[in-house]
C-alpha cells in the first residue's frame, strides 16, 4: 500500500470551513480525503472521525443506516471544538463495494440481517482495513486521536497500526424506524458499543431530513 498526498484546498461546509487534503492509494487506485480544522499537528490528542464511505447514507439521505447522521454529527462536533480531523475512506459497504452492498440490501429486504447478507454473498461481515490511515495522519502530523466511534474493532485496528487512541467518544445519532434493526444487529453481532436507548432520534438531530 502506498498512499500519496496529492493536493489541499479549502472546503466550506454548513459547520465550518475545513481544509481538505486529497490522497491516492497507488495499490487500489482509490482516492481518500482528510478534512482538518485548526492546528492539528501540535502533538495534543485530536478529536477525530474515521468514516467509511456510504454513498447511500452520506450523499443520498438513506435512512437504512446511521452513516449520514454520524458524518454530519462528527463534522458539527469538530466545528464546535474548532479543531479536529475527519478521514473519509473509500471503503464502501464495509469494503465490499457499492454494487455488492446493493445486493446485500436486496437480501436484507428479503429478511437477512446485515451480517447474514454479507456472508450469503461470500464476504466476511467486515472487510475494511485501517492501515491506510497511518500515512494520511502522518502527513497531517497527527499521532493521537480522541476517536468518535462505537466500533471496538476500529479502535483496536488503529491502535495496532500505531495510532494512540487517548479516548473513545460515542457517536450515537440518527436512530429511526428504518435503521433500528440494523443498529441492533451492529450491537449484537458486530460488537458495537451502544444501546439503542442512548441514541438521539433522527428527528432530534441537526440533520435536515425527513425522519419517518
Ligand atoms: N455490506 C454492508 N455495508 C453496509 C451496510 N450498511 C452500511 N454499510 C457500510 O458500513 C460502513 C459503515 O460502517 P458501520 O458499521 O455503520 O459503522 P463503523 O464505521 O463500523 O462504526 P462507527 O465508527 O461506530 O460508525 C460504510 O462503508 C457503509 O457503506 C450493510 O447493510 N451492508
Ligand atoms: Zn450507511
Amino acid at each position: 500500500m502506498t498512499i500519496r498526498f496529492i493536493a489541499s484546498s479549502r472546503l466550506p461546509t454548513p459547520w465550518a470551513t475545513f481544509n481538505m487534503h486529497g490522497f491516492e492509494d497507488d495499490e487500489t487506485g482509490k482516492d481518500h480525503i482528510a478534512l482538518t480544522l485548526g492546528e492539528v499537528d501540535d502533538g495534543e490528542p485530536v478529536l477525530g472521525r474515521v468514516h467509511s464511505e456510504c454513498l447511500t447514507g452520506d450523499a443520498l439521505f438513506s435512512m437504512r443506516c446511521d452513516c449520514g447522521y454520524q458524518l454530519q454529527n462528527a463534522l458539527r462536533r469538530i466545528a464546535e471544538e474548532g479543531r479536529g480531523v475527519l478521514l473519509y475512506l473509500r471503503q464502501e459497504g464495509r469494503g465490499i463495494g457499492l454494487l455488492n452492498k446493493i445486493r446485500a440490501y436486496h437480501l436484507q429486504d428479503e429478511g437477512a440481517d446485515t451480517v447474514e447478507a454479507n456472508e450469503a454473498l461470500g464476504f466476511d461481515a467486515d472487510m475494511r482495513r485501517y492501515d491506510l490511515c497511518i500515512p494520511m495522519l502522518a502527513h497531517l502530523g497527527i499521532a493521537r486521536l480522541r476517536l468518535m466511534t462505537n466500533n471496538p474493532r476500529k479502535v483496536i485496528a488503529l491502535q495496532e497500526a500505531g495510532i494512540e487512541i487517548s479516548e473513545r467518544v460515542p457517536l450515537t445519532t440518527g436512530l429511526n424506524a428504518h435503521n433500528e434493526q440494523y443498529l441492533a444487529t451492529k450491537a449484537d453481532k458486530l460488537g458495537h458499543m451502544m444501546a439503542l436507548a442512548q441514541f438521539v432520534p433522527a428527528a432530534d438531530t441537526d440533520c435536515e431530513r425527513i425522519s419517518r
